[in-house]
C-alpha cells in the first residue's frame, strides 16, 4: 500500500482590525476587510499530517486525538475545492498519481485549549489546506489558497501568512477577490509583542459565526461601522504599519476592539463577549498609557473574554513592571522570562512607578485570569518533518 504524506505547522493570528459580518454565509465573505498580526508558534500553533492512498476507504480527520467529523459544509468545501485544483494538475500530467480521486486521513493536534476563544478555528483550518495543498503539491500562491481556508472560517484565510496580514474582502459574488495579502512580513516590524491574558479558557457563549450573523441583522451601529468607520481604518491602520507607527497602530486597534465589541452590546438581544476582568484590563491599560504620557500598550478582544495585548519589545520593562505586578500569581512568566528579567520588572515598579503612582491597582484583577501567555509576531504555516500519520497504516501514529 503506497500512502503518501506531508505535514505542516500553523499559526493563530489576532485581528487588529475586526471581521465581524459575513455578506455570503456560504463562501465567508465578510462585510469589511480586516487586519491582523500573525503569532508565533512555540506556544499556540497546530501541527496537521495529511495522508492519501488509494486503499483509504473514507476522508477521516483525527483532532487533538479524536475522531471528528468531516461533514461540515465549510470542511467540505476546503476538501472539494483542493481536489479540484488537483484534478487539473492531473489531467495535465499524467503520470501524477490520481490522489484527487482518493480519500483522505486528517491528524491534527492544537497546542492550545480548542474553541476558547484562542483563534483555534483559524490555524486549525490554515494548517488543514495548506498541508493539503503540499501533498497536491499544487503551484497556486499563498493568496489563493488562503481563499480556500477562508471557506473553511473566515479568519483562517489571515493564517496563511506570517507577519502583518490584510484580508481584503473583495466585491466578486464568487469570491475570487476576497483573499488575504501580506502587508508586511514579520521581518520588517519583528519588535511587535504579544502578552494574552487568558480571562476563560471555557467554550464560549456565543459563536462568532451565529454571533456574526446576528448582530448584522439586528444592529444598527453595524451599518455605521462597516460603511463609515471601517474603509478608512483599513488604510490607517495598513500605512501605521507600513511606517513602523506604533503610537497610531495602538490607537486604531483599540478603537477597533471597542468598535466591534460595541455593535454586539447593539445588537439585539445583546451579545457579550468581554466580561469585568476584561474591562478592568481595558482600564488598566489606559492608566499605563496615561501614566507614561505615552501609548506603549494597546489592548484587543475577540469573541470572549480574553485580552490581547500588544506592544514594542523596548517599551517590555515598563509595561511589565504593570502586568507582572497584578498578573504574577498566575502561571506562564517563567517560560518566558529569567528570574532576573522578573526582578527587573518588580524593581521598575516599586522605584519608578509606585512612588508617581496617583491610582490603586485592583489586586483582584488576577482571580478573573487562568494564565499568561507570553508570546511575539511570528511566521506563517511552517514545513515540518514531524509526522502525525504512521505511513505503513495511514493511521494516527499513537
Ligand atoms: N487543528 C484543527 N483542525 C481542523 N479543525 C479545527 C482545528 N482546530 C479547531 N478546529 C475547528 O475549529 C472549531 C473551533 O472554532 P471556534 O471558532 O469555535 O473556536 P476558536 O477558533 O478557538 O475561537 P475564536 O474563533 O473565537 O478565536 C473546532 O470545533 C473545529 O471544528
Ligand atoms: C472576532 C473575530 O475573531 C471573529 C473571527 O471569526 P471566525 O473567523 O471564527 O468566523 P467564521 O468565518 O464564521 O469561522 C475577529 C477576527 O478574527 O477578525
Amino acid at each position: 500500500m503506497s500512502v503518501y504524506t506531508a505535514s505542516t505547522t500553523a499559526p493563530v493570528n489576532i485581528a487588529t482590525l475586526k471581521y465581524w459580518g459575513k455578506r455570503d454565509k456560504t463562501l465567508n465573505l465578510p462585510t469589511n476587510s480586516s487586519i491582523s498580526v500573525t503569532l508565533a508558534q512555540d506556544d499556540l500553533r497546530t501541527l496537521t499530517s495529511v495522508a492519501t492512498s488509494k486503499s483509504f476507504s473514507e476522508d477521516q480527520l483525527w483532532l487533538n486525538g479524536k475522531l471528528e467529523s468531516l461533514e461540515s459544509e465549510r470542511t467540505q468545501h476546503c476538501l472539494q475545492d483542493l481536489r479540484n485544483l488537483r484534478a487539473k494538475l492531473e489531467s495535465g500530467d499524467s503520470s501524477l498519481p490520481p490522489m484527487s480521486t482518493w480519500k483522505l486521513h486528517i491528524v491534527s493536534e492544537n497546542n492550545f485549549p480548542t474553541a476558547a476563544g484562542l483563534a483555534s478555528s483559524a490555524a486549525g483550518f490554515a494548517a488543514l489546506v495548506v498541508a493539503i495543498a503540499k501533498l497536491y503539491q499544487l503551484p497556486e500562491s499563498a493568496s489563493e489558497i488562503s481563499k480556500i481556508a477562508r471557506k473553511g472560517s473566515g479568519s483562517a484565510c489571515r493564517s496563511v501568512f506570517g507577519g502583518y496580514v490584510a484580508w481584503e474582502m473583495g466585491s466578486e459574488a464568487d469570491g475570487s477577490d476576497s483573499k488575504a495579502v501580506e502587508v508586511a512580513p514579520q521581518s520588517h516590524w519583528p519588535e511587535m509583542k504579544a502578552a494574552i491574558l487568558v480571562v476563560s479558557a471555557a467554550k464560549k457563549d456565543t459563536p462568532s459565526t451565529s454571533g456574526m450573523q446576528h448582530t448584522v441583522t439586528t444592529s444598527d451601529l453595524f451599518q455605521q461601522r462597516i460603511h463609515n468607520v471601517v474603509p478608512q481604518r483599513f488604510e490607517e491602520m495598513k500605512k501605521s504599519i507600513q511606517d513602523r507607527d506604533f503610537d497610531l497602530f495602538a490607537e486604531l486597534t483599540m478603537r477597533d476592539s471597542n468598535s466591534f465589541h460595541a455593535t454586539c452590546l447593539d445588537s439585539y438581544p445583546p451579545i457579550f463577549y468581554m466580561n469585568d476582568t476584561s474591562r478592568q484590563i481595558v482600564k488598566l491599560c489606559h492608566q499605563i498609557n496615561e501614566f507614561f504620557n505615552k501609548t506603549i500598550v494597546a489592548y484587543t478582544f475577540d469573541a470572549g473574554p480574553n485580552a490581547v495585548l500588544y506592544y514594542l519589545q523596548e517599551n517590555e520593562t515598563k509595561l511589565m513592571a504593570f502586568i507582572h505586578q497584578v498578573f504574577q500569581r498566575n502561571s506562564g512568566w517563567e517560560s518566558k522570562f529569567s528570574k532576573q528579567d522578573l526582578a527587573a520588572f518588580d524593581s521598575y515598579f516599586a522605584n519608578t512607578v509606585a512612588p508617581e503612582m496617583a491610582f490603586d491597582l485592583d489586586q483582584d484583577m488576577h482571580q478573573g485570569v487562568s494564565r499568561v501567555i507570553l508570546t511575539q509576531v511570528g511566521p506563517g504555516p511552517q514545513d515540518t518533518n514531524e509526522c502525525l500519520i504512521d505511513e505503513a497504516t495511514g493511521k494516527p501514529k499513537n
